[in-house]
């Protein structure tokens, strides 16, 4: 388990992380999301020990990183596709890695099994495509067979098949008991990805829970299309005395949150209104994260006064 106990970083005036408490489990894939400058990248390097905190601190299973005795076994990270010297092949800077680690060279063969590098482990790393470099990445990651892994943006540039490894990967480490941290902007990927996400904006947490709450956070839309415009004022009386929100989008087209399709049908049919087509649409994660940090964006609106951590546990649509 990862645990940010205040954790607190200040450039100057700039404060990238602000008192940040917040635990990541194991047997889980978390996503860590949020706008650009949010503070994810700088929450992952006081993790790895590669910045210190003005304040706070974080540790891996009680331990700050500065203080494992084997990091490489405890925390296995990723941050950057491009990180590798470009005239070492890929098999050389594993090698490099597992000689400094301690770890044994047969180890550097079976990672390169698993990102599915064989074919390209003696090519230069220069020449690798962003995808390529991301699987170099992660096999460094990979290489101490850590407990934790900890990923920044690992989908970047990785082909549709890329992405579905990726998944499955993270996925059965965390089935292991592992603990999984991993940033990305692609929310459809991680819907798809995580089952519990941290939401950071400026720095600051507002939300920790799992990906279903932050979905369930946001209604189901239900359009309904009907030739019977005459019918349509009572029909949205009905729906509104349920506690339901009807908008009227073009002629004879309702947009219905805050009710099931199915007595939304009901409804329309006690009212004799002819339905020509009456569709749902789930809520996505994306939608769950942009109502969380629409006024967070730190480079599209002007800032907002600090507002508090919003708590999401298993909202009804
Ligand atoms: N070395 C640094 N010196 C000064 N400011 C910094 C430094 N590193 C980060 N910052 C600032 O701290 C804030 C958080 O940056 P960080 O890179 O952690 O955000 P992020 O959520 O990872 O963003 P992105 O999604 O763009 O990668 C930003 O405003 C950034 O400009």
């Amino acid at each position: 388990m990862i645990a940010y106990e205040n954790a607190t970083k200040r450039y100057g005036a700039k404060t990238a992380l602000d008192a940040l408490t917040v635990q990541v489990r194991s047997g889980h894939v978390t996503g860590l999301l949020g706008p650009n400058g949010a503070g994810k990248s700088t929450a992952m390097r006081l993790l790895l020990g590669l910045d210190r905190p003005t304040q706070g601190g974080v540790t891996i299973d009680g331990v700050p990183y500065a203080r494992l005795k084997q990091p490489l076994r405890a925390v296995g990270a990723h941050l950057d596709a491009r990180s590798c010297h470009p005239r070492r092949s890929a098999r050389a800077h594993l090698l490099g890695l597992a000689r400094h680690a301690g770890l044994p060279a047969g180890r550097v063969d079976e990672v390169i099994e698993v990102v599915g590098l064989e074919s390209v482990a003696r090519r230069r790393a220069g020449g690798f495509s962003l995808g390529m470099g991301q699987r170099l990445g992660i096999a460094a990651a990979l290489l101490g067979d850590p407990a934790v892994l900890v990923l920044d943006e690992p989908m970047n540039g990785l082909d549709t098949d890329g992405v579905r490894w990726i998944r499955s990967l993270l996925q059965s480490f965390a089935a292991e008991g592992r603990t999984v941290l991993v940033s990305s902007h692609l929310m459809a990927e991680m819907h798809q990805t995580v089952d519990r996400v941290i939401v950071m904006g400026k720095g600051r947490l507002l939300a920790d829970c799992t990906t279903r709450e932050l979905v369930a956070s946001v209604a189901d839309v239900t359009v309904l299309r009907t030739p019977d415009l005459a019918g349509l004022d009572g029909l949205v009386e009905a729906l509104e005395r349920e506690g339901m929100s009807a908008e009227r989008e073009a002629p004879g087209t309702l947009s219905i949150t805050g009710g099931s399709i199915e007595r939304i049908g009901d409804l329309a049919f006690e009212r004799g209104v002819r339905v020509h087509s009456l569709s749902s649409t789930p809520a996505t994660l994306e939608e769950g994260y942009l109502r969380l940090v629409e006024d967070e964006f730190e480079f599209r609106r002007a800032a907002t006064p600090a507002g508090e951590t919003v708590a999401i546990g298993g909202a009804g649509r």
